[in-house]
């Protein structure tokens, strides 16, 4: 069973349980060490080594849990968030689930932000949506649906959508185009209580995931380089702080390692080559802390 208050040092964090952020938010805090699910009926996990008890809810009510810091930390969406309402806040972005939250409807019908006064609005984010108008000064009734809102035009419920939009497949498919610029850009955010003092074990968790998501960004790069262009080289591979250079028994050679951006090895590996390294070598890394 989970830990009654009298035993509070346990970190409690909300999990999504299921939907588009679930799957990730899991593996990013397995490779940040921490027990997980082995079947997905689980509802709570109990890691008695760290000291921590994660918690598997809708991802929507995660930060109404968190606001009232009935648990310490959450994964879930900003959209879902903003659109609770709760007093909990982003402590980190955690580079998965991104989105943007727009406006849609029939081409033709309904192409700017001023043209939504008077109309329906059908969404499932109702908070958002009401906020949005009220901020746009536009005056329209929201229609609020629990999902497949796309359809509401199809059916005749409402006139304009406010959704979640990732590849826009969904809206092409509804026979939909959006307009106007984007409510919000979300993406999976690590939230706390706005109200409560933060949870110590909160630190280190916030470590790890940073470790994590360095640890996906960027390759580790080992290369050989005359002594003379070694230089050039590291202006090449800065590093994060300075790249290591060690002496080889060649003393004309030095070997370099350092780490570069994921998404740049090919070009630098190919810059490198063209000044004169070789035995250019790419491992992936495991895990850091910086
Ligand atoms: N393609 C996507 N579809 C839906 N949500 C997405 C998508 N990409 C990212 N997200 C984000 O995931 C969160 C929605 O999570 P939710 O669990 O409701 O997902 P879902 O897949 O729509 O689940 P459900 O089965 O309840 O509709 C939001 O923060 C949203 O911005
Ligand atoms: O831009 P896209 O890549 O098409 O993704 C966005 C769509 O995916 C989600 O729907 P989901 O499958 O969760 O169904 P729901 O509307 O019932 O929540 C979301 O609500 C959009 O409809
Ligand atoms: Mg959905």
């Amino acid at each position: 069973m989970p830990t009654s208050e009298s035993d509070r040092q346990v970190l409690r964090i909300a999990m999504p349980n299921k939907g588009a952020l679930s799957e990730s938010a899991a593996e990013m805090m397995r490779e940040a060490g921490y027990r997980g699910r082995r079947e997905s009926k689980e509802l709570v996990v109990i890691d008695h080594e760290l000291s921590v008890e994660l918690f598997y809810l809708r991802p929507r009510d995660i930060a109404i849990y968190v606001g009232q810091g009935t648990l310490d930390v959450g994964i879930t969406g900003r959209d879902l968030l903003l659109d609770s309402g709760a007093p909990a806040a982003e402590i980190m972005q955690l580079g998965f689930g991104a989105s943007t939250f727009r406006y849609a409807a029939r081409p033709g019908s309904v192409s700017s932000e001023e043209q939504i006064n008077g109309k329906r609005v059908a969404t499932s984010f109702p908070g958002l949506v009401a906020a949005d108008l009220a901020r746009r000064g536009l005056d329209a009734s929201v229609v609020r649906l629990d999902g497949a809102v796309e359809t509401a035009v199809t059916l005749g419920v409402a006139d304009v959508i406010a959704d979640v939009v990732e590849t826009g497949t969904t809206l092409r498919n509804a026979g939909l185009a959006v307009f106007g610029e984007p409510i919000l850009t979300s993406e999976a955010v690590l939230i706390r209580p706005e109200d409560h003092d933060q949870h110590p074990a909160v630190e280190v968790l916030v470590r790890r995931l940073h470790g994590v998501l360095t640890a996906r960004r960027y390759v580790m790069m080992d290369y050989d380089i005359r002594v003379e262009l070694v230089e050039r080289a590291c202006q090449l591979t800065p590093g994060l702080e300075s790249p290591t250079v060690s002496p080889l028994h060649d003393k004309g050679y030095v070997a370099v390692r350092s780490m570069v951006p994921r998404a740049q090895t090919n070009a630098v590996m190919d810059e490198l080559y063209e000044i004169g390294a070789r035995a250019i070598l790419v491992t992936e890394i495991a895990a850091c802390r910086l």
